[in-house]
Order: structure tokens, then C-alpha cells, then sequence
């Protein structure tokens, strides 16, 4: 990747200072990296000649390091450290590299801000935590499983830097607890200052080595030179003492130390670890042989939820109506229920709170899927798949033509008639009918049909009844109408008295 110029990255916000550079992140986009959150680590002044050739040497390595990998085999890399992608230059000259921003969960709340969640975190006392201000934002990773599965995760990123890669044998060089970043959920770790990683054949190399971390072949002076083995003795020390809490966990060299959480490592993990720590060199297992055992480890401790079953009380229902979904489990502290349609989503509902089954309204058709989750992992399972039933708008369009009562054609009525009693004679006035008030037809509640799920039969027939009653509804208001009409029209005249 070709060098970038300083004046492209915009403005820089302070991450993070080591002994050789500070790390800013990177206000502009690059389109060289497209959706990547950047960070620049850039040499500091102090840093001087021979030292500064050497160390921007190394940064170009490493970025012509990962240049040669294929997209899958830098993916791979990416996933597990944060890798030098490019240089970065400044009045024509090296002054720094590029490198993906860390991700905000690497990070925790500090008495002194935000900062980057190193592995020696979890080394100090609950009480050196509450002093630095870091004990709440640190407590899911105290627990000890978090703990086990970061262990398995460095070991995993330490297999992936050692995978052999062509005539290719990366040495990582100085692993220690602070170049390591973590997240706990799910737990992840990030490998930090990979510029300092170079080939085994490289023998131009100069790796630094971190106090309480020196190999005992480069202290006897067997070798100058760090390798895959030299890593492995150092990745062992670093998941030891991430494994150990309080005084003097950063200094602890035996896995059977009493600094190390107790049970985690079983007496195979123990054996393992002591020869990872072996002065003979050929005794070191490998980083991935470390991995497989934590893996076994973490999945024999863990108690994950199970869920028995999952179901919703429809499977087809108007939109907009409730569903309950339900759920039998064991060992769920929460459960979460979720549909890919929709991002629909409600998370942390308690697991043992709900036996009647939990309300959802989704907005849209979909499966309907359900996680249980506890500290050791989650367990998901479908409930199945929610139709919605539409009712189309019905629209009652009543106009009648107008009621009119025509006014009664006159008679001319036969004279023995005129001497009748008077007859009730109607007026010839047009009368208008008022204005119907249709009645409030209730809507139609198909969930109230049939249980679990309404059969068609019982829809039709729903629907027929609700259209029964809307009827009978309008009925009684034309006649109220139509009564009120009545009521208006001129009353007859008093009757005559009796013809004799
Ligand atoms: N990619 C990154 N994203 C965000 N912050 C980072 C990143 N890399 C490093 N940091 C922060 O910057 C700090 C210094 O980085 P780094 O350890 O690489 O510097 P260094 O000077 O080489 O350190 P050392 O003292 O180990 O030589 C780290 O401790 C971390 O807090």
C-alpha cells in the first residue's frame, strides 16, 4: 500500500501514548480504506537517530508484510490485530503508519477517560480497579469464564500470526499484557503494535522485549533473536497472568501459582502451560495447541442456556394485534426475541418472568426466533413464522337517495264523504328524513377467534357475524331516522264533533 500524506487524515484526537509513539484517531475518511475508522501512530520527537530509522524499517515491513497476504489471509489477520496498513509521510519522509482504529468495545471508563481496555487490566486487585475508576466498566470480564475464553482468543491470534503462510514465518516479538486490547461481549482481544512483527528469516530484525517477559534462551544468551518459540513462551506468560487477579499477578511464571483463579486450568492445563514455560525449547507446544486446550477448557466449564421450546400463541393474526410468544428453558438468566425481518428486536426480558408468554407487536411478517442467554453463552431457536392477516378497508358507503314524503295528491272527495268526520289530511309539504347518524361498527378482533390460531372456518364465519351485526346496527338507525322524520311532520287536525 502506497504512503499516505499526513495533510489527507484531518483532524487528530489523541488515543493512547507508548514509550516510541502516540496514536491519534483519524478525523478524514480515506478512500483507500473505505469504512474504516483509522488510527495514525506517529513517532515522537524524542524517538532519534539510529532508533527512528530502525523502528519506521520495521513499520514498512510490517505494512509490506501483510501486502503480500491474499483479501481472506488479511481478513484473518485483521480479525485477531490491529496491522499496519499503510505509511504515513510528512514533508516527504516517514513519520508514522495507518492502522485500523480500535473498536470502541476495546475500550473502558477510567478515572482518566476513555482508554483502551489493556490485558493488565485484569491483573489488579478489585480495590486497585475501584481506585483507577475502571471496576464497573472491568466487571464482566472478572468473571472468570470471560477470563478463560480471552485466554483462548490470544492464543487463537497468536495461531493466526504463526499460521505458516508460503516460505512465510511471522515472529510476533513482544507480546506482553499491554499490547494486547480486549472485549468482553462477546470476549475478544486484538492484538496492538504489530509494527515491530518481521519474518524468522529476516535476520535483520530487532524485536523488543518487555521486562518480566525475556525468554530464558535470550537472557542466557543462546540466541539473539526472537522466534515462534520465543512467542509461545511469552503468549503463555501473558494468559497466566490474564488469568491471575491482584499483587504480583503480573510477575507470575507457574501455572500452579495461587495468583491464578482457581480451577481454571485442571492438572493437563497445568502440565501444558509448564512446558510452554520450559526452558527447553523443544518441550513449547504451540500457540494453536494452547488455543485447543483453552477451547476444551472453556467449553467443559461453561453451562450455556438450553432452550426446550419456543412457540407463539399465532402463527397468523391482524397486523397490529399482539402475539405472546413463549418459551421453557434451562439455565437462562434472559432471553431475547428477534426477527431477521424488520431488525425487529426486545432484548433482556427475564427468562423465568413470563409464563403466560411475552407480547410482541413485530411490524412486519417473519420469523419470529427466540435466544436464550445466560454469562456462558446463548441458545437460539425458532418460534415460527408470524403471518399477518390484513382486513382490507371496508368502507360502508350509505347514500341513499334522499327520503322524501311526497306530499298526498289532492281529492276531490264526493260530498256524502265531505260530511264524514274530517279525515287526518297529510300535508303536501316535502318533508326531508334528518340526517342518518350511522352507528360506530367495532372492529373486528381476529386474535379473539379461535386459539391457538384461527381457522379459516373461523374467520369466515367472524366476519359474517360482524357483518350481521353492523347491519343490524344501520337497520335501527335508518329507523330511528326515519322516526324522527315522522315526528316532524304537521299533526293532524283536532277532530270535528260527532255528525249526528
Ligand atoms: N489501533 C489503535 N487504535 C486505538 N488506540 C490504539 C491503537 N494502537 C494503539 N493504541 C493506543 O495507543 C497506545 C500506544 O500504542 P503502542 O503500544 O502501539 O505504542 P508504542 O509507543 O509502540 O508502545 P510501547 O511503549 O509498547 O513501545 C496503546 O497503549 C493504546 O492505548
Amino acid at each position: 500500500m502506497k504512503p499516505i500524506r499526513a495533510d489527507r487524515l484531518g483532524t487528530l484526537t489523541p488515543l493512547g501514548k507508548g514509550g516510541m509513539a502516540q496514536v491519534y484517531r483519524v478525523g478524514n475518511p480515506l478512500p483507500e480504506f473505505p469504512n474504516e475508522t483509522l488510527a495514525f501512530k506517529k513517532l515522537l520527537p524524542s524517538i532519534v537517530e539510529p532508533n527512528r530509522t530502525k523502528l519506521l524499517t520495521a513499520m514498512r515491513t510490517a505494512v509490506g508484510l501483510r501486502d503480500l497476504l491474499g483479501p481472506a489471509e488479511q481478513a484473518e489477520l485483521d480479525a485477531v490485530a490491529v496491522w499496519p496498513l499503510a505509511m504515513v509521510q510528512e514533508g516527504g519522509g516517514d513519520v508514522g503508519l495507518l492502522m485500523r482504529c480500535i473498536p470502541d468495545d476495546f475500550f473502558l471508563d477510567t478515572r482518566n477517560g476513555r482508554e483502551v481496555f489493556e490485558l493488565q487490566l485484569l491483573c489488579t486487585s478489585t480495590k486497585q480497579a475501584t481506585a483507577m475508576g475502571y471496576d464497573k466498566s472491568r466487571e464482566r470480564a472478572d468473571k472468570p469464564l470471560v477470563r478463560l475464553a480471552l485466554a483462548a482468543r490470544l492464543a487463537y491470534a497468536m495461531e493466526v500470526v504463526h499460521r505458516p503462510r508460503g516460505g512465510q514465518r511471522l515472529v510476533y516479538g513482544d507480546m506482553n499484557l499491554k499490547n494486547v486490547a480486549v472485549a468482553t461481549d462477546p470476549p475478544r482481544v486484538l492484538l496492538m503494535d504489530c509494527d515491530g512483527v518481521a519474518d524468522v528469516g529476516d535476520t535483520s530484525r530487532t524485536q523488543p522485549n518487555t521486562f518480566l517477559f525475556f525468554p530464558p534462551e535470550i537472557i542466557g544468551k543462546q540466541q539473539k533473536l526472537q522466534d515462534q518459540v520465543t512467542d509461545v513462551y511469552k503468549l503463555a506468560l501473558a494468559i497466566m497472568r490474564g488469568l491471575s487477579t491482584g499483587q504480583a499477578a503480573t510477575q507470575v511464571k507457574d501455572p500452579a501459582s495461587p495468583k491464578i483463579i482457581s480451577g481454571l486450568l485442571d492438572p493437563a492445563g497445568v502440565a501444558l502451560f509448564r512446558s510452554a514455560v520450559d526452558s527447553d525449547r523443544a518441550r513449547r507446544p504451540a500457540a494453536e495447541d494452547l488455543k485447543e486446550y483453552l477451547v476444551d477448557r472453556v467449553l467443559d466449564l461453561a453451562s450455556p442456556p438450553v432452550l426446550l421450546s419456543a412457540e407463539l400463541s399465532d402463527e397468523i393474526t391482524l397486523r397490529g394485534s399482539e402475539v405472546f410468544v413463549r418459551w421453557t428453558h434451562q439455565g437462562a438468566r434472559t432471553v431475547r426475541i428477534h426477527s431477521a425481518v424488520g431488525n425487529f428486536s426486545v432484548d433482556g426480558i427475564a427468562a423465568d418472568g413470563y409464563p403466560g408468554g411475552y407480547p410482541i407487536k413485530p411490524p412486519t411478517a417473519g420469523e419470529i426466533r427466540v435466544t436464550a442467554v445466560n454469562d456462558d453463552g446463548e441458545d437460539t431457536m425458532s418460534a415460527g413464522r408470524l403471518r399477518y392477516f390484513e382486513i382490507p378497508d371496508v368502507h360502508v358507503s350509505l347514500h341513499p337517495p334522499p327520503v322524501v314524503l311526497d306530499g298526498l295528491p289532492s281529492m276531490e272527495l264526493p260530498r256524502t264523504h265531505a260530511e264524514l268526520p274530517p279525515y287526518p289530511m297529510h300535508s303536501a309539504e316535502v318533508v326531508a328524513v334528518p340526517p342518518v347518524r350511522w352507528p360506530q361498527v367495532p372492529p373486528l378482533r381476529v386474535a379473539a377467534l379461535g386459539s391457538p390460531a384461527p381457522l379459516a372456518r373461523d374467520l369466515w364465519q367472524g366476519i359474517g357475524r360482524a357483518y350481521h351485526d353492523a347491519s343490524e346496527r344501520i337497520d335501527l338507525a335508518i329507523r330511528a331516522a326515519v322516526d324522527d322524520a315522522t315526528r316532524t311532520l304537521p299533526a293532524p287536525p283536532p277532530a270535528g264533533p260527532p255528525t249526528p
